[in-house]
């Protein structure tokens, strides 16, 4: 079995995470992508993260339509700081020793994976897939040429960062994230100022 495993914060998911696993799926092969929502990232600078059940929530509903998207909640029920070289251990251990594994990053993920824990360990345990993303450069000049694939995906111009921002200034997120997605947001008054609910 070849799986995909497409992991982040999804502070909410959007159309650029989609994109990238369909597209990777597709040129890998992929039997499965599992989204993996973080627990408490630790290189996200700025303000506090949104509630991990939210977030996961909203990868369940942004993925329920595809029968090859799967959602992992190993990352929110380890507990604590999440750590990629974990999640691997863990999905390794759930998929068993003949599944392929194969980490889907974007550029900017990738450019920065020499600082995450273990990173030595990371290319042992799984091939990794960065894709390219609108306003940074793909390269993996400085990783194991064996263990990374580049894969040119459909420009998607859009961040977590930006919907929220959008969110919380009142302007739309349609069409940047799933439908269910904009609902979620407005029912459970995500990225809205205390004084906007
Ligand atoms: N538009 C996009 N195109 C390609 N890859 C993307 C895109 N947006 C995010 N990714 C990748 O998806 C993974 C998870 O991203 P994450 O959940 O942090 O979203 P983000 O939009 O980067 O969030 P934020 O703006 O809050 O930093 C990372 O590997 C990231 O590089
Ligand atoms: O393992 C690490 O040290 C590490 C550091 C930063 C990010 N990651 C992982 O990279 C993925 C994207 O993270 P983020 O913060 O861009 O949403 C997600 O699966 C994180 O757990 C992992």
């Amino acid at each position: 079995m070849r799986v995909g495993i497409m992991g982040g914060t999804f502070d909410p998911i959007h159309h650029g995470h989609l994109v990238a696993a369909s597209e990777v799926a597709d040129r890998f092969g992929l039997d499965q992508v599992v989204f993996v929502p973080t627990g408490e990232p630790w290189q996200k600078s700025g303000s506090a993260v949104s509630p991990a059940e939210d977030r996961y929530l909203m990868t369940v509903i942004a993925t329920a339509s595809n029968p090859r998207f799967q959602v992992s909640r190993v990352d929110i029920d380890r507990g604590g700081t999440t750590y990629t070289v974990d999640t691997l251990r863990d999905l390794r251990a759930a998929y068993g020793p003949e599944a392929e594994l194969f980490f889907i990053t974007g550029a900017d993920a990738l450019g920065k994976i020499l600082s995450w824990k273990d990173a030595a360990d990371l290319f042992e345990l799984a091939h990794f897939v960065g894709v390219t993303r609108p306003g940074f450069d793909l390269s993996a000049e400085h990783l194991p040429a064996d263990r990374v694939s580049l894969v040119q995906v459909p420009a998607m111009a859009i961040s977590s960062t930006d919907c929220r921002r959008r969110v919380e200034e009142g302007k739309p997120v349609w069409y940047l994230v799933p439908d269910g997605v904009v609902q979620y947001i407005a029912k459970r008054s995500l990225y809205r100022k205390v004084d906007n609910i």
